[in-house]
């Protein structure tokens, strides 16, 4: 495509040995780095590695999926070294009560890293779907077996306009972020999730004394807005989200009622508008 301002130039493969160098340290959180060339999904992976007995920090990155997985049941689709599309398995210690905030966590870290390597800004829709404007650039898919948490991210990097799953998706090249590259992209969403989880494990999940309540709230397209939250089971509710409860809770006040919600998918009815 001579008028594409796209090239196969940016969509080079990524380096498991340059990766695991920069990442894997002693006494840091990344015990592993592998990049696998094709995978179903790298949820499924992890999920076989935990069955396995693997190790904290563990990281599966695929260059393609072909059974991505989504929240909620759905599929997660990307083409073939566009995105970054990686997973995480982690041995939280905090205890349980309070674990409910890692999904928000890790949807915080990559906000993070984009925002500081794409200089992009981006926002979060609870729980953690990382937005410009109101598309989406970004998904996070936590899934736990037993005492270990697996954490999947699908980020659209180079993806094109065509090549979008949904009309309502986008990508840095489109949003024409200073940085396009996975490999930096990678390593410093690995960088803000190795910082933002020592804090909250260092503060046994406390999300006030770490600060992750109020970082997470700086950047939240949802808490202060008026909702439509599409709860499991096809019902729906209505109202504005004033916040994010201890376990990591949206809390909307509908007709005078206050609501505690673990899943759903929010619309925001009036949106910001940058
Ligand atoms: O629905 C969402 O927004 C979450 C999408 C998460 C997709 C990622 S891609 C890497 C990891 N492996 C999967 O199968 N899913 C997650």
């Amino acid at each position: 495509m001579l008028d594409s301002p796209f090239t196969d130039l940016d969509r080079p493969p990524l380096s498991q040995a340059a990766l695991t160098r920069a990442l894997v340290r002693p006494g840091g959180l990344w015990s592993g780095i592998s990049v696998v060339t094709r995978t179903g999904s790298t949820n499924a992976d992890l999920a076989h590695a935990v069955r396995d007995g693997a190790r904290q920090g563990a990281v599966v990155v695929a260059e393609s999926q072909f059974a991505g997985r989504g929240r909620l049941g759905r599929v997660w689709s990307a083409p073939a070294r566009s995105s970054l599309t990686f997973s995480v398995l982690l041995r939280p210690d905090p205890p349980l009560s309070e674990q409910g905030w890692l999904p928000l966590l890790i949807g915080l870290a990559v906000a993070s890293a984009v925002r500081k390597v794409a200089e992009v800004d981006v926002r979060l829709k609870w729980p953690n779907d990382l937005l410009i404007g109101e598309r989406k650039l970004a998904g996070v898919l936590a899934e736990r077996i037993d005492s270990a948490v697996i954490v999947g991210v699908g980020l659209n990097v180079s993806v094109r306009p065509e090549e979008l799953p949904v009309e309502t998706a986008t990508s840095l090249a489109i949003e024409e972020a200073v940085c396009v590259d996975r490999d930096p992209i990678l390593r410093g969403v690995l960088r803000e999730i190795e910082t933002h989880y020592r804090e909250w494990s260092e503060a046994n999940g406390d999300v006030e004394a770490c600060g992750l309540r109020a970082a997470y709230l700086a950047v939240s397209a949802t808490v202060g807005q008026e909702v439509r939250v599409e709860l499991p089971g096809e019902r729906v509710l209505t109202g504005t989200a004033t916040g994010v409860d201890r376990a990591g809770r949206l809390v909307v006040s509908s007709r005078g009622e206050e609501h505690t919600l673990s899943a759903g998918d929010v619309v925001h009815v009036r949106p910001h508008s940058s």
